[in-house]
C-alpha cells in the first residue's frame, strides 16, 4: 500500500491544530504529518507536537505557500535522513505522494480519506476537496473566487468549482511541476494551472469539511484584498509566461 505524507500550514491555529492532526494521522494511508507553524505568535507549534505530528517552524511569517515548500523540504530531508530516501514503502523507486491539509478543520479532517484513492489508484495526479456549505456564514462577496475561477478558465479551459481550495492529495511529480510555489495566497491557484499545464489530471471530490470562515469585518476584508493580490500575482505571471512560450521559448522558463 502507498502512504501519504500530510503537510499541514498553519499560523495562529493553536485552538484547533490538535484535533486536525488527530484527525489527519488516524486516516488510512497517512502516514506521516508535518506541521509548519509559519510564525505563530500562539501556542500552535506545541499543540501540534503534542498532537503527534513532526514540527517545523518559521521564525517569521512567510505565508501559506512558503509553509508548503518548507513542509515538503522537511519531509524529503527527513526521509532521505532516514534511510527511505523521500520514497514510500510500497515502490522503492517513486517519491511521496503528499495531502495539503489547512490547520483549522479540526475533526472534519477525518473525512479527507476521500481525496486518497484517485491519486493512489492512478486516475488523477491531484484531487482537490470541495466544501459543503459552511456552518458559520462568511462575509465573502466572491470576488476572489471568480477572479481565480475565471483566471484559470483563460488559461486552462478548465472549470474549477472551487478554485481556492486548499484541501489537496498531489503526487511528487504534480507537487514538482507546479515547483516554485506561486507565492502567499497564490498557490491554490499557480498549482491548479501548473498541473493542467503540464499535461497532468484534475479531480474535485465533494468532501465534508467545516472550515474558520473569513468574516465580514475588517479583518476579513483586509484578507480577501490579499488574498485577491496574490491570486492576481499568480494568474498575471502565468499569462506572461504562456504569451511568452508562444513567441519566444526561450526565455518563457524565467517567469
Ligand atoms: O500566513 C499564513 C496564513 C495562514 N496560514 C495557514 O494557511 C491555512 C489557510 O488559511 P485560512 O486563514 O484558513 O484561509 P481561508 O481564506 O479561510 O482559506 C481559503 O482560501 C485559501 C486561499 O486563499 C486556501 O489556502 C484555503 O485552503 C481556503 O480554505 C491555515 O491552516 C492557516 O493557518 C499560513 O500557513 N500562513
Ligand atoms: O470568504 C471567502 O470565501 C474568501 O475569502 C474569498 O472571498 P470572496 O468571497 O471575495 O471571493
Amino acid at each position: 500500500m502507498r502512504t501519504v505524507a500530510a503537510i499541514i500550514p498553519c499560523k495562529d491555529e493553536a485552538d484547533r491544530i490538535a484535533a486536525t492532526v488527530e484527525a489527519v494521522l488516524r486516516l488510512d494511508g497517512v502516514d506521516r504529518v508535518v506541521v509548519v507553524d509559519d510564525g505563530s505568535s500562539d501556542t500552535t507549534a506545541a499543540a501540534a507536537h503534542g498532537a503527534g505530528a513532526d514540527v517545523i517552524r518559521h521564525a517569521r511569517n512567510a505565508g501559506k505557500a512558503a509553509a508548503l515548500e518548507t513542509g515538503v523540504r522537511h519531509l524529503r530531508e527527513l526521509e532521505s535522513v532516514g534511510g527511505s530516501g523521500a520514497l514510500d514503502a510500497g515502490d522503492a523507486h517513486s517519491p511521496r505522494h503528499l495531502l495539503f491539509v489547512d490547520g483549522d478543520l479540526e475533526g472534519s479532517a477525518s473525512n479527507l480519506h476521500v481525496l486518497l484513492p484517485p491519486v493512489l489508484q492512478g486516475r488523477a495526479d491531484m484531487t482537490i476537496a470541495t466544501l459543503p456549505p459552511q456552518s458559520t456564514r462568511g462575509g465573502g462577496r466572491g470576488f476572489v473566487v471568480r477572479l481565480a475561477r475565471d483566471g484559470i478558465e483563460r488559461l486552462t479551459g478548465w472549470t474549477a468549482t472551487q478554485p481556492l481550495s486548499g484541501m489537496r492529495c498531489l503526487t511528487a511529480e504534480a507537487f514538482d511541476a507546479a515547483s516554485p510555489l506561486a507565492p502567499g495566497w497564490g498557490v491554490e491557484v499557480g498549482l491548479t494551472v501548473d498541473v493542467l499545464g503540464a499535461g497532468l489530471l484534475i479531480e474535485e471530490v465533494p468532501c465534508e469539511l467545516q472550515h474558520r470562515v473569513s468574516g465580514k469585518d475588517w479583518r476579513g476584508q483586509l484578507h480577501r484584498a490579499k488574498q485577491y493580490r496574490d491570486v492576481w500575482r499568480a494568474l498575471t505571471r502565468r499569462r506572461v509566461r504562456k504569451a511568452l512560450t508562444e513567441r519566444a521559448p526561450g526565455v518563457a522558463h524565467r517567469f
